[in-house]
């Protein structure tokens, strides 16, 4: 014997308000979408009819009731009985249980919601050729169905609605919130929505626009709803369009930087009623540097209709939205470089973040980003066309040790320093075979500064050693090479390799035991100290290897080196600076004619 379950309309309606609305407020917004609905249902039929939707708040009505009335189909007795009495009955999905085009709703779960506020639901409804019906259904489940009475007979085709506010909750009935949800959902509904004489529509969605109207006039426009509704005025407008999932709207670029692991919430309508202000994941990841509005028709909502159902046209608009963004970014790069570059200003670090895994935003970075560089400010792109190789020193540190030095020896270099550069700049041969790049280091430099001929060379040995021997302590390398600029007299040159060692050096030295036998293991046995490369065409240099003066040499070459290490902006460890004191106090007293 089978039987059927009986369901408890207050567990039900208590499930709803907890679990599948956010806020008791989407009752005004399923009334709308019925008669909407309802309105549209009519029209198939009778292209003419009128379409209005007039909502009465409390105050208005006199009693605490609100009332919503349209003047749609109506339903007849038998549709009541159907459609009214049993929740998930909807008339708006076809055979097949799909949603039929036309129409907002779906589920027939959508006046449950006005439980949430109200304790009874009157619905006095009118189909054509059929008298009014009267419905009226209780929260505890119950419902009661009549024609009505002859003074209560509506005047023409249509729904009244009236809710009997639920203690509590009368606040929901009132005219000032009302007016404010219905104009925050239907402000963009295609059919003319009153609350009580104010009509709550903007008319057309933004992004339409008249024949009549400039493209200053929209943009004016644009920007002026962008700024009321997000905040902000944008630095440019795109427009977008996904026909395949009937979709239309606008994408507002930010116009300052955004963290691009930032929510990014978009405003999305479904068939002109907003589903929320608050969508995520409409855009691909990448998209953090835009704010959309859009309406569709084809994507799917959940049954709150308070978000977008995951299924294969979402994957598919995201991507399509994605191709107009990545559009408007490669555009600009043609018709307005400027443009494009002012964006990069504001957006370089999102668009670098992409650009370390996306081939066409790294392509955007290499052709349009300025790089600082030896040679001034370029565009890889154009460094590339220029010197063939992109040469790159991977921190600032470096690039402001060897920048000058290497311009001297007509060598270009990139400073790769910044937040993904050395990355993005590491990366360039994936693009293309075409996209050479080399890492300039500062043992590089080194051996392309001109070594001595070889009657120089030995002319400078004694001073060499002299100064080994005198930098021994500090753990540095002489070298004698001539170079130019022949301004600079000595030259500190540590790479990132020579620099670990050099740190794990001091870490030595100011260690226990253990730690720094331990230390010690990384660098035992290797040459990697870093190197002063004295400057054979600097006249202080040559005086110094003509002085025949030792003390006065180790005190130039401790002068020099310290001078150097602050030059290449390196810090002085303890030693660095006793041999300040020493070169200094030694000079000084020299030079006023005393020894120490
Ligand atoms: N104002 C109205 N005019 C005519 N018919 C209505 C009206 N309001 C509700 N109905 C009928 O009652 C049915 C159930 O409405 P309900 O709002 O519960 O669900 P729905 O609109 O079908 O779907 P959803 O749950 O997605 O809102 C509707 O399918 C419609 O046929």
């Amino acid at each position: 014997m089978s039987h059927t379950f009986h369901v408890d309309l207050r567990g039900i309606v208590d499930l709803l308000s907890h679990h599948l609305y956010a806020s008791p407020r989407v009752y005004v917004r399923e009334l709308m979408q019925n008669a909407v609905d309802a309105i549209t249902a009519r029209r198939a039929g009778d292209p003419g009819a009128p379409g209005e939707i007039r909502i009465f708040p409390s105050e208005s009505t006199g009693d605490g009731t609100l009332r919503v009335e349209d003047s749609g189909v109506g339903l007849t007795e038998a549709q009541v009985h159907e459609l009214l009495a049993t929740i998930g009955r909807s008339s708006k999905r076809d055979e097949l249980g799909f949603a039929r085009h036309e129409f907002l709703g779906q589920f027939g779960i959508g006046l449950l919601s006005c439980f949430l506020v109200a304790d009874e639901i009157r619905v006095r409804t009118r189909a054509a050729d059929s008298p009014t019906m009267e419905w009226t259904g209780y929260a505890d489940g119950r419902y009661e169905l009549r024609v009505a009475a002859p003074e209560q007979e509506r005047a023409g085709q249509g729904t009244t609605v009236t809710l009997v506010p639920r203690r509590g909750e009368e606040h929901w009935l009132r005219r000032d919130a009302v007016v404010e949800i219905a104009a925050l959902y239907g402000a963009m509904l295609p059919i003319a929505v009153r609350v009580d004489d104010k009509l709550i529509n903007i008319g057309l969605p933004p992004w339409e626009t008249d024949a009549e109207e400039s493209a200053g006039d929209r943009r004016a426009r644009l920007d002026a709803y962008a700024q009321e509704v997000f905040g902000f005025t944008p630095f440019d407008v795109i427009d977008l369009a996904v026909p395949a999932a009937g979709l239309r709207g606008v994408a507002f670029v930010l116009p300052v930087p955004v963290n691009p692991a930032s929510r990014v919430a978009h405003r999305v309508y479904l068939k002109q009623m907003l589903l929320s202000e608050d969508i995520e994941r409409l855009l691909p990841e990448w998209a953090f540097f835009v704010r959309c509005v859009i309406d569709t028709g084809e994507l799917r909502p959940t049954a709150s209709r308070e978000a977008l159902y995951e299924d294969a046209l979402l994957d598919q608009v995201r991507e399509s939205l994605g191709d107009s963004l990545r559009g408007w970014l490669t555009r600009l790069g043609r018709v307005d470089s400027q443009r494009l570059q002012a964006f990069l200003r504001v957006h370089h670090l999102g668009v670098k973040a992409l650009a370390v895994h996306d081939d066409e935003m790294l392509r955007l970075v290499d052709q349009w980003w300025p790089f600082e560089t030896n040679m001034g400010p370029l565009t890889l792109a154009e460094f590339r066309e220029r010197y063939g190789t992109v040469r790159y020193t991977p921190s600032v540190d470096e690039f402001r040790q060897l920048a000058s030095v290497a311009a001297a020896q007509h060598i270009a270099v990139v400073n790769a320093g910044y937040v993904y550069d050395a990355q993005l700049t590491a990366r360039l041969g994936d693009l293309g075979p075409e996209f050479v790049t080399e890492v300039l280091t500062a043992s590089d430099l080194a051996t392309r500064l001109e070594p001595l001929d070889p009657d120089a060379a030995l002319a400078v040995r004694p001073f060499q050693q002299l100064a080994q021997r005198t930098l021994d302590p500090l753990g540095v390398a002489v070298l004698v090479r001539a170079f130019d600029p022949a301004s600079l007299p000595a030259l500190y040159l540590l790479d990132d390799e020579t620099g670990l060692a050099v740190d794990l050096r001091a870490g030595q030295a100011q260690a226990d035991e253990l730690w720094s036998s331990i230390l010690g293991s990384f660098t035992a046995g290797r040459d990697d100290r870093p190197q002063l490369v004295f400057n054979h065409r600097n006249p202080l240099v040559r005086q110094a290897i003509a002085a025949g003066d030792e003390e006065l040499t180790r005190l130039a070459v401790e002068g020099l080196y310290v001078q150097a290490l602050l030059l290449g902006h390196q810090p002085l460890r303890p030693a660095d600076t006793a041999a300040l004191n020493q070169s200094f106090l030694g000079l000084l007293a020299r030079a006023m004619g005393g020894q120490r």
